[in-house]
């Protein structure tokens, strides 16, 4: 049975729906036709106060159960998310445009692997007993205790997951805020994780702009503010969490370089420039948007890519046959289209797309540009957009000095059948989540987050732990107390 694309309240607050129509309308719209499907409303600071103090009492009780009855919790999410992977990646694709496609195997699916993987953690999450002679110190890991999620839109499912999985399996309660522009996913994710036995509060929902995002992140009673989000956002995030002394993590952009050698695969880098670049409409935060190709192989690898461009299928994001669908709103469409109007303004050269697409919803033609230098606009800024940029280059330390000349670090990749040139080259880029002979996979197993501008922490893996719970230490003296007076 599909769910309902208007949900029955705005927000997920102690296990319920709950509306607060006072709050600003959030029209919700379906960017492959432009219609809307649904209207929510902004948290007022009433329903936030509702938020926060539901997690504050549901944390309390969460914490003091094992960490085994809390991972089972979590895993039985897990599994309930799988059985629904069709009609929540449905609603994945309303939400965002996104192909179904796309969504059937990267969205509900990748949001159960971190539940399903936080939650047989969460048991192994212990202390240590370090002796010290006659005494000896234990440590414990603690949870941090009402936390907040914020989300950005491409992945409004997955986002929250990789934050509440293992945030709740270290003992947290969180009040997650999704992008205004994709407020439906989160909502099934709190309904899931009540069916599956979290606790009223344990995970709440409130919808809303920046100034509710905000109200969150200042409030005395946040521990930790987890953001998936763009660097300006993050300043001011970061910039205020650090008033409370607050945990945060920031996943935040990227302009991230793909290093094409000559001795490459050509189909394997063609393909991992189209995955770095054109899927999900290039709305990937790690994307390879700097394509640096060598010089012996530029041609032919343009050439190439053009070709498998034509097999692109553009249409109905709903129909599964659809490999390319729209950008998420008009108005990222329409700073896309800024970008493209810049990139052949300075110079570069169109290779393939760069217009709209004559159809009703938000639709621009994946777009490739050659010829383009380290100074262009189209090179240095984030696009979040369909547009890749291919530079050429002659050797090895003239690749690494132009693809680490950024200020962000997101992702960085590698082309080159010489795999002691892979290692030695991604030793020597500054990225936090790197790849060899591939680009954007991202298993829950493996830690995911930027360095420089693109953030700070890491989700997934038992990195996150790291970034959810906080450490106590136990002196414990055997003997007598010995004091100077
Ligand atoms: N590194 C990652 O894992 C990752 C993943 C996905 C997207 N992103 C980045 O996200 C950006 C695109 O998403 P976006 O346009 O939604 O980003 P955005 O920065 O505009 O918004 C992100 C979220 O922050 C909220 N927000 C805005 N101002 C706030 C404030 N002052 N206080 C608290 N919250 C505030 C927004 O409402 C939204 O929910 C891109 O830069 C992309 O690279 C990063
Ligand atoms: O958008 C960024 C997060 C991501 C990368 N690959 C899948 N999700």
């Amino acid at each position: 049975m599909p769910y309902e694309l208007q949900p029955d309240g705005s927000h997920y607050v102690n296990g319920a729906y709950v509306e607060d129509t006072a709050g600003a309308e959030i029209p919700v719209i379906f960017s492959a036709t432009g219609e809307r499907i649904a209207t929510l409303h902004a948290a007022t600071p009433a329903i936030v106060e509702q938020a926060l103090v539901a997690a504050e009492k549901a944390q309390a009780e969460w914490a003091k159960l094992s960490p085994r009855e809390r991972g089972r919790v979590l895993t039985r999410a897990a599994q309930i998310m799988r059985e629904r992977n069709h009609d929540l990646s449905v609603l994945e694709t309303y939400d965002t445009g996104k192909p179904l496609q796309e969504t059937l195997v990267a969205d509900a699916s990748s949001a159960a692997d971190a539940l399903e993987y936080f939650g047989g953690l969460a048991a192994s999450l212990t202390g240590e007993h370090i002796p010290l002679g006659e005494d000896w110190v234990y440590t414990i890991r603690e949870p941090l205790g009402v936390c907040v999620g914020i989300g950005a839109w491409n992945y409004p499912t997955q986002i929250a997951c990789w934050k509440a999985a293992p945030a709740l399996a270290c003992g947290n309660a969180m009040v997650f805020k999704p992008s205004e522009a994709t407020p439906l996913c989160a909502l099934k994710v709190a309904e899931i994780l009540t069916e599956a036995g979290a606790p009223a509060g344990l995970f709440n929902v409130v919808q809303g702009m920046g100034e509710v995002g905000s109200a969150l992140v200042t409030d005395p009673r946040v521990a930790k503010v987890s953001l998936t989000g763009s660097v300006p956002t993050g300043r001011r995030v970061y910039a205020a969490a650090a008033e409370g002394m607050k945990h945060v993590t920031m996943e935040l952009g990227g302009k991230s370089p793909m290093l094409v050698f000559d001795d490459a695969d050509i189909d394997n880098a063609v393909g991992g420039a189209i995955l770095g670049n054109f899927y999900s409409s290039g709305q990937v935060c790690s994307n390879g948007t700097r394509v640096f190709v060598q010089k012996g192989i530029k041609e032919a690898f343009l050439a190439r890519l053009t070709e498998r461009l034509k097999g692109a299928v553009i249409g109905d994001p709903l129909d599964e046959a659809t490999s390319f669908g729209p950008m998420v709103s008009e108005r990222q469409m329409t700073i896309v289209q800024g970008f493209i109007e810049k990139g052949a303004a300075e110079g570069a050269r169109l290779v393939t797309g760069g217009k709209r697409i004559d159809r009703d919803g938000w639709y621009l033609e994946p777009t490739v540009f050659a010829d383009v230098t380290d100074d262009m606009t189209i090179a240095r800024e984030e696009i979040f957009g369909p547009v890749m940029s291919v530079l050429d280059f002659d050797t090895e330390e003239e690749a690494i000095a132009r693809a680490n000349a950024t200020e962000y670090g997101l992702a960085a990749g590698v082309f080159t059948r010489d795999l002691a040139r892979g290692h030695r080259v991604i030793g020597q880029l500054r990225a936090g989540s790197c790849f060899i002979n591939s680009y954007n996979d991202a298993p829950v197993e493996a830690p995911f987050g930027g360095v420089k501008m693109s953030g700070v922490g890491r989700e997934n893996s038992k990195a996150a732990i790291e970034h959810w719970s906080q450490m106590k230490s136990v002196y414990v003296r055997m003997g007598d107390v010995e004091a100077p007076f």
